[in-house]
């Protein structure tokens, strides 16, 4: 293995790939059989009203969340096997609370790189200026290079929630996992969320995100998966004209990558 990414990735193997995908939660359904590929290059939108599994289901993509029946694997390995983190940025919800320790924006940012370190090296100083360098790269890339000394969890929720965006592209994954990322947040930052879409959509970068509405994201989006109960209820793709079409009830979502 070297720097992080184990030497048995399947070449070709998609990011993500769910069959027959259940979550039991508290005895009760919450995933019911979801079947999902992701293929490098989208940028997927999980629709769905609340309480329809969206979150549960991005979790369960990353095995956060264990099935209780079906299969799912990350670039061709389950969950618990997979060694390329660093392929992977997750932008939760919203910023964890940390133990009474505040951080700043940039040490939030900068614990991105932390999957990309070697465990058996110490950082060389080459490493530590790409590292600093790819912060940088994402504090601007979010537009809050200015506000890096300030304690983070003293921003809105909108900042914050760019805060954990700026760490998952410090990280230079492959593909982002982006749970509502515009949930709660103010136009500026929505501008500025798509702004980034933006930049990793022409980068070839695959993205799903989990979205209420996609208001300014719209354009950037290739796919869409609609949940209800847990279900895939429809979907669709932007075809060769650029129109989202293609929605079906109840079959299974395929990727055309
Ligand atoms: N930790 C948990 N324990 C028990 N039930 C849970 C847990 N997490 C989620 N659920 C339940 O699973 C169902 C799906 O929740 P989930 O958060 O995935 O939905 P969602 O579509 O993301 O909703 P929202 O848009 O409100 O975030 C809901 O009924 C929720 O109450």
């Amino acid at each position: 293995m070297t720097d992080g990414v184990p030497a048995t990735d399947r070449a070709g193997a998609p990011p993500f790939a769910m069959t027959g995908g259940v979550v039991r939660r508290d005895g009760r359904e919450v995933l019911s059989g979801v079947d999902l590929r992701v293929g490098a290059g989208d940028v997927l939108a999980i629709l769905g009203p609340n309480g329809a599994g969206k979150s549960t289901l991005v979790k369960a993509l990353l095995g956060l969340v264990p099935l209780a029946a079906g299969r799912t694997e990350i670039y061709g390995e389950p969950p618990a096997r997979f060694r390329g983190w660093r392929r992977v940025g997750y932008v939760p919800q919203r910023l964890p609370m940390g133990g009474g320790v505040p951080s700043t924006v940039r040490e939030v940012v900068a614990s991105g790189r932390i999957a990309r370190r070697s465990r058996w090296l110490p950082a060389l100083v080459t490493d530590r200026a790409a590292d600093r360098a790819a912060v940088d790269r994402a504090l601007e890339a979010v537009g809050l290079a200015g506000r890096a000394r300030d304690s983070a969890h003293l921003l809105s929720g909108g900042q914050q929630q760019r805060v954990l965006i700026a760490r998952a592209l410090a990280g230079e994954p492959d593909v982002f996992v982006m749970d509502e990322p515009t949930a709660g947040v103010d136009a500026a930052s929505q501008a500025a969320l798509a702004a980034t879409l933006r930049g990793l959509a022409d980068a070839g970068r695959t993205v799903v995100l989990v979205a209420h509405e996609l208001g300014p994201l719209e354009p950037l989006i290739t796919r869409t998966v609609e949940l209800e109960h847990g279900r895939v209820a429809r979907e669709s793709a932007r075809d060769m004209t650029g129109r989202m079409t293609g929605s079906t009830a109840g079959s299974a979502a395929g990727s055309a990558a």
